[in-house]
């Protein structure tokens, strides 16, 4: 069959994709010159969340909402570039699933650097090093990042947007899976693989590093080795992909911040997100009674309550503050005023950010 006439079709089409492309991509080097001029933020998640939803709104396929979502991400990744070069943080080394979750918020046109602590990252983003970071804050399996939690308490920053990632693990090797012996790992990874570990691997020895990536680099200079990262790692080290999704749960999910200088705006419509750091102060936070008087301006007023997490302050024994996760966002009325009635009797009530809900 002679392809050629399809073939120039998609030539024809090809080239209207490139000049609307550019034509966006001016428009978005406009939006860069007014804000620069006005000191307005780069990236916007309310706008991204809004064009996401137009764009998948608008589809009528074949093409499928997660792949126009992804060629989006990419889009809007080249306006960001155009407009200003942005330099995201996020906790390395190179090719860990934080690296993962800031490529898939912020796409392959902008820069990142890695940083070995949370409070590195804060302290990036803080002192304008960095322009914003990604800090993985819960799991599906394991919980919260406590360490990760602990940064909010002494810093200023605002959590501008979430996301969410699956955890996928990837065997990875120079070596056919009958050739390997050893399998390296972070200790995390190689527990979350353990039975298909033990069903393929069964005489292999697990051996921990300190990170997933690290194992890769292993694998990659020693026969018979193979490491157990995410598979971008495979991609970034340039070493074979032995198996695919090896973890034993499936949808194991980890969920992100993005955390910036200045605050997002409202998408509105129920879905936005706000965090918020409370302390009862003097009030004991065992006794059932404050935690109610705490959530009560909150469900007078029929905000709804996604989370809710207790960490010792550090100032006294037993003294706690509690992170919550409430729908809506801090410029609506009601928030407003809930948080007014929380300030008369809590020590502390610290608005973190307001996001979309969607990641
Ligand atoms: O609307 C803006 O503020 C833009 O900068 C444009 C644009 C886009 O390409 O649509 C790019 C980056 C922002 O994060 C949001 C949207």
């Amino acid at each position: 069959m002679d392809l050629t006439p399809f073939r120039e079709k998609i030539d024809a089409l090809d080239q209207q994709i490139v000049e609307l492309l550019n034509q966006r991509l001016a428009v978005a080097a406009e939006i860069g010159k007014a804000k620069r001029g006005s000191g307005g933020q780069i990236y916007v998640a309310e706008r991204e969340d809004a064009v996401f939803r137009k764009v998948t709104g608008l589809n009528q396929g074949p093409i499928k909402d997660d792949a126009l979502r992804a060629i989006y991400r990419e889009i809007m990744s080249a306006a960001i570039a155009l407009e200003q070069p942005l330099l995201i943080a996020y906790l390395g080394p190179e090719a860990t699933n934080s690296h993962q979750a800031a490529l898939k918020k912020f796409g392959a046109s902008v820069n990142y650097h890695a940083f070995s602590t949370f409070a590195d990252i804060f302290t990036a983003v803080e002192k304008g090093e960095a322009d914003y970071g990604i800090i993985p804050i819960e799991n599906s399996t394991e919980g919260s990042v406590r360490d990760a939690l602990d940064q909010f308490v002494g810093s200023d920053l605002k959590i501008v947007a979430q996301l969410y990632l699956e955890i996928s693990y990837t065997l990875i090797s120079k070596s056919p899976l009958e050739k390997i012996t050893k399998v390296y790992s972070k200790d995390q990874a190689l527990a979350q693989c353990r039975m298909w570990l033990q069903r393929h691997l069964p005489h292999a020895q697990l051996i921990d590093t300190a990170s997933t990536a690290r194992s890769v680099q292993i694998a990659r200079d020693e026969e018979g080795a193979a490491g157990v990262a995410p598979e971008i790692a495979a991609t970034h080290y340039g070493v074979p992909v032995v198996a695919k999704g090896i973890q034993d749960k499936a949808n194991n999910t980890t969920r992100f911040f993005v955390i910036g200088k200045k605050p997002s705006g409202p998408v509105g419509n129920g879905r936005d997100m706000t965090s918020l750091l409370i302390s009862l102060g003097d009030e004991d936070a065992a006794n059932s009674g404050a935690l109610l008087k705490m959530l009560k301006p909150l469900a007078d007023r029929g905000i709804n309550l996604s989370k809710i997490e207790s960490r010792p302050s550090k100032r006294r024994a037993w003294d706690y503050y509690f992170f919550l996760d409430v729908a809506g966002h801090h410029d609506d009325p009601a928030m407003r005023e809930a948080i007014t009635e929380l300030k008369q009797f809590c020590t502390m009530v610290k608005w973190l950010g307001s996001y979309p809900v969607a990641g």
